[in-house]
Formats: C-alpha cells, sequence, structure tokens
C-alpha cells in the first residue's frame, strides 16, 4: 500500500487536493489516474481535481493542475491563490509577493499576511488572448472572437477568451436560468474547441458587478472559476459594458472575486484562499 500526504484547500468553494511535490514524489505516469481517483467523492478524498505544488527553475513555485476527468489544465485562477498560500505558509515562498509558474505562464502573487495566517490573494494573471486561433478555436482567424450555438432552438453568442486556458463566454439576461448543465458540457466538446473549453455563463449587472456560473473544463458545475471570472470581465470590458481601470465584483457561486483589467493590459484578480484539512492518501497506485 502506498500513501502520501495531501492539503485539501478551496477558492470559493473550487476546491483540490493540493500535494507538495517538495517533500512527495508522485510518479509522471500515474498522475492523470490518481487526480480521477483522489477527486472521486465516494472512494478517493472527493475534490474539483488535484494539483502539485513543485519546484520551478524560472519562479519560485510551480503549479500543475489536473481536473477530476484526469486532464491537465493550463492555468487555475482559484488554484493560483491556494498555491500562494499554501507557498507562502510552508516557507516555500519567503516574501509576500512571489512568482508562481503554470504550464502557459508566469505570474506574480501578493499573500495578505495576518497572524501569519494567508487569507486573501491577489494575483496579477496577465493579459487575456482574445486572437480565435490561439484560444483556440477553429474558423477564420479573428482579433475578438464570438461565435454562436444553436441550442433548443435558441441561438446563443459568446466571445472566446483564453487566460492561459480556453474560456466561452455566454451573457444571458438570468442565470438563474442558464443552460448551464445542458448547454454547459455540449460547448464543452464542441468541435469548435480542438482542445475543449471552460463554459461560463454571465448576466451583467449596475455599478460594476457581474452575476456568473460555470461549467468547467474536465470537471463540470464547479462553486467558482477564477480564469473564468477573468475571462468574462475581459469580455464585458472589451464589449464596452465596464471600464478598464475599475474593479467588478464577480459573484460566483462560491462567493465573490474582484477582478480589474488594468489600461497597462494586465488583469488583477484578488479573492480568498482557505486550507480545508490535511492527511495522509492511502492507494494501490504505484504512485512513487
Ligand atoms: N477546468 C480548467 C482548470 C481549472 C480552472 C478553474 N478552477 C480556475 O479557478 O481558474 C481547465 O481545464 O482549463
Amino acid at each position: 500500500m502506498n500513501s502520501f500526504r495531501y492539503t485539501k484547500m478551496h477558492g470559493l468553494g473550487n476546491n483540490y487536493i493540493y500535494v507538495n511535490m517538495f517533500e512527495e514524489n508522485l510518479r509522471e505516469e500515474e498522475l492523470s489516474k490518481l487526480a480521477v481517483e483522489v477527486s472521486n467523492i465516494n472512494t478517493g478524498i472527493g475534490s474539483d481535481g488535484m494539483i502539485l505544488i513543485s519546484p520551478s527553475e524560472v519562479a519560485d513555485v510551480k503549479m500543475r493542475v489536473f481536473n477530476n476527468d484526469g486532464s491537465e489544465a493550463k492555468n487555475c485562477g482559484n488554484g493560483l491563490r491556494c498555491v500562494a498560500k499554501y507557498s507562502y505558509e510552508h516557507g516555500i515562498a519567503n516574501n509576500t509577493s512571489f512568482k508562481i509558474e503554470t504550464i502557459s505562464t508566469i505570474v506574480e502573487a501578493t499573500v495578505h499576511v495576518e497572524n501569519n495566517i494567508v487569507n486573501q490573494v491577489t494575483v496579477n494573471m496577465g493579459k487575456p488572448i482574445f486572437r480565435r486561433s490561439q484560444i483556440p478555436m477553429i474558423g477564420n482567424d479573428q482579433e475578438y472572437a464570438k461565435d454562436r450555438i444553436l441550442f433548443e432552438e435558441k441561438s446563443y453568442e459568446f466571445s472566446a477568451v483564453s487566460m492561459g486556458n480556453p474560456h466561452a463566454v455566454f451573457e444571458v439576461s438570468d442565470i438563474k436560468t442558464a443552460p448551464l448543465t445542458t448547454l454547459g458540457p455540449i460547448v464543452e466538446k464542441h468541435d469548435l474547441f480542438p482542445e475543449s473549453v471552460n463554459v461560463e455563463f454571465i448576466e451583467c449587472l449596475p455599478h460594476n458587478e457581474i452575476n456568473f456560473v460555470v461549467w468547467e473544463r474536465g470537471s463540470g458545475v464547479t462553486q467558482a472559476c477564477g480564469t473564468g471570472a477573468c475571462a468574462a470581465t475581459a469580455a464585458m470590458i472589451q464589449e464596452g459594458k465596464y471600464k478598464r481601470d475599475e474593479p467588478i465584483t464577480v459573484h460566483l457561486q462560491g462567493g465573490d472575486l474582484q477582478i480589474t483589467w488594468s489600461t497597462d493590459g494586465d488583469i488583477w484578480m484578488k479573492g480568498p484562499a482557505v486550507t480545508i484539512t490535511e492527511g495522509i492518501y492511502y492507494t494501490q497506485r504505484g504512485v512513487k
């Protein structure tokens, strides 16, 4: 029987099993299946996926993200805040601001500390990508990718944005009636998206507020999606609904994120990170 230590953390209810690879050494070929195993609420620990906190050659720490279907993701906003919290509290990072490497980018995180505990984290998520070919999304290459999908005799228009990972953002009049669990999985695997896609339904409110629900690529409905909140905010500012440099409050099912797209081009995300529990996971897999 093999075992390894884990920490379960969440960002607005978007929860993952975090493994400190400075101390553990899980085998590369087992990672995808292990993510599926630990995410199972009945036979595993239960989570939206697994996140590895590893040494980096180009930043202070590296984050690798596996969805609960075992697919590896290129970025994760809620995961970045939890990795920042963990790294600071466990002495992996020695300053309150430091760099985190992901598959798609290197971001700068700043932890907000009270009595040596990190409750809030601000992350510079870098620049949103709108070019169709870079989402990636098939079709004629546009600078700002909008398209529409017919579903149950209604036409749903969406904007495509990448935050290092792909997002299809649907603006609807009321998210309570959005076809999240019906249209969400169809769009996730739609032929338009060669690498699949995360699917957000949003409702634009006055006073710089957005209501938001998400069907995540590789995990289904989650309580929150940090990169999705950034993607949705960028799309709505691009469409003139809100302004650059003004903080937008995104109301996700698990709580609020503050997203600001600055005129210098970077998107800033501020929100909570919470440690739920830590323990030892036992597995039949040859993980070491
Ligand atoms: N499902 C996403 C990864 C997790 C993103 C989300 N949990 C976040 O907080 O950004 C993908 O496959 O691109």
